[in-house]
């Protein structure tokens, strides 16, 4: 059989797919519902970000499909397995708001960590700390300690330390919720560039309706008590994100479609009231 052959007579198995997914925590209050009957599937290479109010659960959602938490219905698959199964597989890379890196390990020994845990020799690691330091830009920075580095580049280490081991798949919570703005914007570029580059499906929680709209593929909107997906909506921006795109009319467009589905009305009307 050839590639082809194969490409088109394979059934392509969703990175994530989360069938009526609840979760609820028992508390001394009462039982938090955090949320209920997600359903969502996530295409292999695809980008995907979760947007909602405080509260909706977005975060929870995403500690499910990492297997930090497990659902209190629903069955969840990463590419087909278990939550459990695919974590131990190291089917996906994380990165969280805080970067989390070790700060008495240089930057090439914390995107290496994942390697050094998982055997790989000293010769491969260094091969692949050396392609990751390149593809985040951070070349000459791979001896530096993170305290020497601003907040935008120990987020650009965190998300190669998420990439050392090839993953298909990138859970990434408010990454760049701590930066500033520009910094947040050139970094969205980036990983809009490595996330093609890797082929790597993402899921990417954020409070920036732009920064969703720039990076996505689909935008799921979510709204709390309890926590559900209300909306979903394809950006049809393709696959260039270049900068041009943040001032053109399409890119508007989507950022208020998505606004309106957060506030559940018009811009202007819900602005009245
Ligand atoms: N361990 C826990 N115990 C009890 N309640 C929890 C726990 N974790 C989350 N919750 C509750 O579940 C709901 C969803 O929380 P979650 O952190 O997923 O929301 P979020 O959308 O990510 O919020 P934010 O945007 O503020 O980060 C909230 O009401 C939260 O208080």
């Amino acid at each position: 059989m050839t590639a082809i052959d194969t490409a088109t007579t394979t059934p392509t198995i969703p990175a994530v797919k989360a069938s009526g997914v609840g979760k609820t925590f028992p508390t001394k209050g009462g039982d938090v519902v955090a949320l209920t009957g997600v359903e969502l599937e996530v295409a292999a290479g695809e980008f995907v970000s979760l947007i909602g109010p405080s509260g909706c659960g977005k975060s929870t959602l995403l500690r499910l499909i990492a297997d930090l938490d497990e659902a209190s219905t629903g069955i969840l698959e990463i590419f087909g397995k278990p939550a459990r199964k695919a974590r131990l597989d190291q089917d996906y890379g994380i990165a969280f708001q805080q970067s989390g890196l070790l700060p008495w390990r240089s930057v090439g020994a914390n995107i290496a960590l994942p390697l050094e845990l998982h055997g790989v020799s000293a010769a491969d690691r260094s091969a692949r700390v050396s392609e990751l330091a390149e593809l985040v830009g951070l070349t000459d920075f791979v001896d530096r300690y993170p305290d020497q580095l601003s907040g935008g580049m120990q987020q650009r280490v965190a998300i190669a330390r998420a990439l050392a081991e090839h993953p298909r798949l990138l859970l990434m919570d408010e990454p760049f919720g701590a930066l500033d703005e520009m910094t947040r914007e050139y970094l969205q570029s980036e990983l809009a560039r490595i996330a093609a580059e890797t082929g790597a499906a993402v899921v990417f929680v954020t409070h920036s309706i732009p920064e969703a709209v720039f990076l996505s593929d689909r935008v799921v909107v979510m709204s709390p008590r309890p926590g559900r997906i209300t909306d979903v909506i394809e950006t049809g921006l393709g696959t260039n994100r270049a900068e041009a795109l943040r001032e053109s009319p399409e890119y508007f467009a989507k950022v208020t479609e998505v606004r309106e589905a957060l506030h559940g009305a018009p811009v202007e009307r819900a602005n009245e009231r």
